[in-house]
This record gives C-alpha cells, sequence and structure tokens, in this order.
C-alpha cells in the first residue's frame, strides 16, 4: 500500500506520504499550486478539494493509481518544461478571425506575445455556423440535384477559397473538407432531415476549417503550429446534440495529450472551438452557440494555464448590450460569479457556461478586443473589491414566457412547490427566475433552453394542462427579464434607483426576483418596452452621474463616507 510520488518543477517539490496516501504534502515554491495540478492531471490522478493554505492536498485514486501505490513504486515525473511552457490559452472568435485580413493581424497579435507559448482557440469564420445552419435546412427540402447549388454553400466556400488564396497557402485540406460538406448537404437532402446529430457534424465544418487555414498560415510564417479538431484530443462531452456537456474527463485527456505533443514537438497548438464527441455515440457534438469560449476555458483548466484570453470584437464586457445602448461601456473587473450570471441571463458575450472551468480551477479569464488590442478589458476573477462596487452590467432577455400558478388548495398546504417543481422536471423544461408565496408561483421559463432550441406550443400548453390540476394558470408571453447584475448587497439602493427610473416611464414590472447568488436582481416587463427600460436604466447608472448624485445625497445626509454611495464600477 505505501507510496512515494515525487513531483519537481520551477523550484516546487510535492510529495506523497506513505502513510497517508489519500493526502498529499508539499513544499511551496513559486508557481507550486499550478505545477502540482498539471501534474495530477498529466499523471490522470483526481484531486480532491484542496486546501492549499494548509499544504495538504487531498488525492482521490481512481483505479490505475492505487494500482501503483500497491507496487511501492516511487513515481518521479521531471515537470520542468510541462508547466512553464505553455502558458496562456487565446480564443478568437468568428467576428476576429472572419476574413484573410482579420486572420493576418489576429497571428500578428500572436506573435507580438513572443515570450508567450499559447493554446489558440477558435471559432468558424465570420457567419460560417450561420450559414452552414442555413445550407442544412435548405438541403432538407430543396432536392439532391439543388444541393451543390444552396447559396449558403456557395457563401462558404468563396469565403474559405478567398482567404486560401488571399494568405497564399495550399489548402487542399480545405478542398477535401469542402466536398466533404457538399457531399454531406446531398445526403441531408436525400434524407429530407436533419436530426440534432447531422446538425452538429455540419456546423463543425466551420471550425475544422478556420484552424487548418490559421495553423497552415502560422507555418507559413516561420512559426510552428499544430491543428487539432476537439472531437480527436479528449474533448469527450454527453451525448446532447447541439447542446452537449463536457465531461470530467475531457481534463486529464486533453492535459495528456497537448503536454506529450508538445514535449516531443513543440508547435503552438490550433484548436477547433465548439465541438467535442460524445461519449456513448462517438459522433461529433458542439457545445452550444458560442461554445468556444468553453472550449478556451476548459483548455485553461485543464492545463493549468495561467490565463484564459477570450478576444472578441468588443472592448470587453461591456455595462449593456451595445445593440441596446451604445453608450455601454467595459467594466474592468467582474468576478465569477458575475460573469456567468451575465452570460446566463442572456449576454451574448460570453457563453453560459464557459466560466465553471475557470471558476473550479481558479484561472483568470480576460476579455478583449482583437480589433482594439490596446484596450485593458475585463478581467474576471474568483474575488474582486466589491466596496465600491453598485451596478455591473444590465442584460436583457427577450421573448420569455412567464407563468403565474397560484394554488387551488388553502393556506398551509405543504408539498405545493414540490408538485409544481416535479412537473417542469417531468417535460425536461428549465426554469429561469423565481417568485414565490406560500400559495403562489411566478416563475420564467428559457424558450430556448440556451439556444439549443424553441419551446413549442403545444409543449407549453402540456405545461399548463399538468399544472391545472392542482392550481390556476396564467400563461404570459412575450415577456423579457432585465437582469441587474452588481453587488446585491446594495440592493436597496440598485432597486430605488431602478423603480424610480421604470415608475418615471410608465413601466409596471411584473415579477422581481433576487437570486441566492447575490448578484442578479431580475425584473419581468413586457416584451415591448424592454429595450426602452435598459436604456433608461442604464442613462440612470451610467450616464447621468447618478453616482454623483448618490454622494451628494450622502454628504447632506452627513454620512459622506458610506460605501453605499462610492463610485460605480470596479
Ligand atoms: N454586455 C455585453 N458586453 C459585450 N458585448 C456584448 C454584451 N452583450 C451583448 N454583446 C455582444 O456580444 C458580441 C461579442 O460576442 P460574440 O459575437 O460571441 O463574439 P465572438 O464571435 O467574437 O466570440 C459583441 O459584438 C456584442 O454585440
Ligand atoms: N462558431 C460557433 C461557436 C462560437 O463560439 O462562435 P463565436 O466565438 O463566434 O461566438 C458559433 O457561431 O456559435
Amino acid at each position: 500500500m505505501a507510496t512515494s510520488i515525487q513531483l519537481r518543477a520551477n523550484g516546487c517539490c510535492a510529495g506523497m506520504s506513505k502513510d497517508c496516501p489519500s493526502s498529499l504534502g508539499f513544499s511551496s515554491g513559486r508557481g507550486s499550486k499550478v505545477v502540482l495540478r498539471t501534474a495530477f492531471r498529466f499523471a490522470g490522478v483526481k484531486v480532491g478539494s484542496t486546501n492549499w493554505k494548509r499544504r495538504v492536498v487531498p488525492v482521490c485514486c481512481d483505479r490505475t493509481v492505487c494500482r501503483s501505490m500497491e507496487k511501492d513504486e516511487t513515481v518521479t515525473q521531471d515537470l520542468e518544461g510541462i508547466a512553464s511552457e505553455l502558458s496562456i490559452v487565446m480564443k478568437f472568435g468568428g467576428s476576429s478571425v472572419a476574413t484573410a485580413d482579420r486572420m493576418r493581424e489576429v497571428a500578428e497579435l500572436i506573435l507580438s506575445f513572443p515570450e508567450e507559448k499559447p493554446v489558440i482557440v477558435l471559432s468558424a469564420m465570420g457567419k460560417t455556423t450561420n450559414n452552414l445552419l442555413l445550407a442544412g435546412e435548405s438541403a432538407v427540402s430543396c432536392g439532391v440535384s439543388n444541393a451543390s447549388d444552396i447559396a449558403e454553400l456557395n457563401s462558404v466556400k468563396q469565403l474559405h477559397l478567398k482567404t486560401i488564396n488571399e494568405l497564399g497557402i495550399d489548402g487542399s485540406s480545405i478542398f477535401c473538407l469542402l466536398d466533404e460538406l457538399e457531399q454531406l448537404l446531398k445526403g441531408i437532402a436525400m434524407m429530407k432531415e436533419l436530426t440534432p446529430r447531422t446538425t452538429d457534424y455540419l456546423v463543425s465544418f466551420g471550425e475544422c476549417m478556420s484552424t487548418r487555414i490559421f495553423a497552415e498560415y502560422l507555418r507559413k510564417l516561420g512559426v510552428k503550429a499544430r491543428q487539432y479538431d476537439a472531437f480527436d484530443i479528449g474533448f469527450i462531452t454527453s451525448d446532447d446534440f447541439t447542446n452537449a456537456d463536457i465531461l470530467e474527463a475531457t481534463y486529464p485527456a486533453l492535459a495528456k495529450k497537448l503536454h506529450s505533443d508538445w514535449i516531443v514537438d513543440p508547435a503552438i497548438p490550433v484548436v477547433t472551438g465548439f465541438i467535442g464527441k460524445g461519449w456513448k455515440s462517438c459522433a461529433v457534438t458542439t457545445l452550444g452557440r458560442g461554445g468556444s469560449d468553453l472550449t478556451a476555458t476548459t483548455i485553461g483548466k485543464a492545463l493549468g494555464l495561467r490565463e484564459i484570453q477570450v478576444w472578441k470584437d468588443v472592448d470587453g464586457v461591456l455595462t449593456c448590450d451595445p445593440n441596446i445602448c451604445s453608450n455601454a461601456r467595459p467594466i474592468p473587473c467582474l468576478t465569477f460569479e458575475e460573469a456567468a450570471e451575465l452570460a446566463y441571463f442572456g449576454s451574448q458575450v460570453l457563453h453560459p457556461q464557459s466560466m465553471r472551468p475557470a471558476r473550479e480551477s481558479d484561472v483568470p479569464v480576460r476579455v478583449k478586443n482583437s480589433y482594439n488590442p490596446k484596450a485593458p478589458g475585463t478581467l474576471i476573477t474568483k474575488e474582486r473589491d466589491m466596496s465600491k462596487a453598485l451596478l455591473t452590467s444590465i442584460v436583457l432577455k427577450s421573448n420569455i414566457t412567464m407563468l403565474d400558478i397560484v394554488s387551488t388548495r388553502m393556506l398551509g398546504q405543504y408539498g405545493f412547490l414540490a408538485k409544481v417543481f416535479s412537473i417542469f422536471e417531468d417535460l425536461g423544461i428549465s426554469v429561469d427566475s423565481v417568485a414565490t408565496s406560500e400559495v403562489s408561483v411566478s416563475l420564467t421559463l428559457d424558450p430556448s433552453k440556451l439556444w439549443s432550441r424553441e419551446l413549442i406550443q403545444q409543449e407549453l400548453d402540456h405545461v399548463v394542462e399538468e399544472l391545472e390540476k392542482i392550481a390556476v394558470v396564467h400563461l404570459l408571453q412575450h415577456r423579457s427579464i432585465i437582469s441587474l447584475i452588481g453587488n446585491v448587497q446594495k440592493s436597496s439602493l440598485i432597486l430605488e434607483k431602478a423603480f424610480n427610473v421604470l415608475h418615471k416611464n410608465g413601466v409596471n414590472v411584473q415579477m422581481i426576483s433576487q437570486g441566492a447568488s447575490k448578484v442578479n436582481i431580475s425584473l419581468v416587463v413586457n416584451d415591448s418596452e424592454a429595450k426602452q427600460c435598459v436604456r433608461a436604466l442604464h442613462a440612470a447608472f451610467f450616464e447621468n452621474g447618478f453616482m454623483d448624485e448618490a454622494r451628494e445625497v450622502v454628504v447632506q445626509n452627513g454620512s459622506a463616507k458610506s460605501p453605499l454611495f462610492a463610485a460605480n464600477g470596479a
């Protein structure tokens, strides 16, 4: 049963005690956390919840590790050059690699950080994913003989061929993929159906092409680069086509593959964002729209990297969607919790699940603008100084459905809420926000279930039918959730200001919910008035000197030092 494991890198040394094989003490050194995490992943060892301060790491030994323990082996793994070499992950979204010129600029940007050894994650070029989805839809009804003429297929072909041409690269791998894509569309036309599984295979061509083109272009510039399809290197997912979850086995598999390739032959990895491999089906899956952000944070966690950079076409996470408020401005710092809430409640800037791996591994995420690299961007970390923070961002999620459910039974009856939620569970419908009293509950349903598909009227009718067995139900459609993300410790001030604005604009709030997360207050209003409300709230909180006004009130009240009225933002 005895064992000893020694891990050394960057002046950090770790050793597992013979007497206590389920925990591991280590002598700390610079970067020891990262080194150890990387080491464990590399060795396929699962680490339980860590207590780094006490220098004890509980290790959940899986069978392979236990086996090596029984042999009383001493495993010494010199990690010099593993944890230190690949340092950051840089993800570039579709807008950042939309054309040959953009690819050139991105390559230049990457090379302007010669001290970094980055893992690159790319999305499909520009609107390629949308075009592939439209091409698939057209194929279902166009007939086999017309499949080659689908307009969106030709847009995809033209964009990629033009890019190859302009970058002056060989591109033979892309010609093969474009042929394969056309065959696939003919197949869809023949079958007259497009299943979620085929949809994922279809859209995967976008990332497979963009990464091949970019890696080849880097090589043309004299930079060693290696292209990877995520489904070949250990991105193991659930089989929920179009919206798959990353499974735990992904982390050690990825670390092993990327590290060992690097050791044998160092070359910048260029990895397809957005896609994975279903663990049962072994078919290509996708992580939901915008899923390349999640690819990047998964790699950051797997390799224990120093930083995850997500390069977009805006100066970071903004105080509001710039398409709604042209005056939206960048937020310098956010916590993982704030960013996750913002993403979950509809901000398109980050994938809803993408903060999870970063938060779990405590790797900071930086959101930057590839069109304006000098802009500082947004830094997302575990904690930030909230004493000066009030409202961070306003997020709008439109076209949601709200249900008002009032129990038909008397006050004091137990089990009402349990019954309501079991109905949603049985029907597989996710609930967003909830406000409740003892005999009634109002809740909102996400119609798009995180973009994977629309809730159809039939499903809604069925929910209402089931709920009507125990309650009086009002189904309210065309509603919007306005989420106020910020310091909910200061909710009274936020709500006072918000309701003032809404009252002035003649808007009646139909539901309020303040989540346990303490970073989000959600207000439900009619779709028709939502954008106007968001603009008015943004103007009041971020544009009209509200904080100066608030400070004045405090000064008048003789409590100028109250943190409630400190300047907004980070
Ligand atoms: N709060 C917000 N902050 C920043 N961008 C936002 C916000 N809400 C919506 N957006 C939109 O998200 C876009 C960036 O996300 P996305 O299109 O996924 O970028 P990429 O394709 O480069 O990854 C921006 O162009 C902007 O229009
Ligand atoms: N190409 C995929 C994945 C992605 O992440 O894209 P982007 O980074 O451009 O949002 C999509 O359009 O959904």
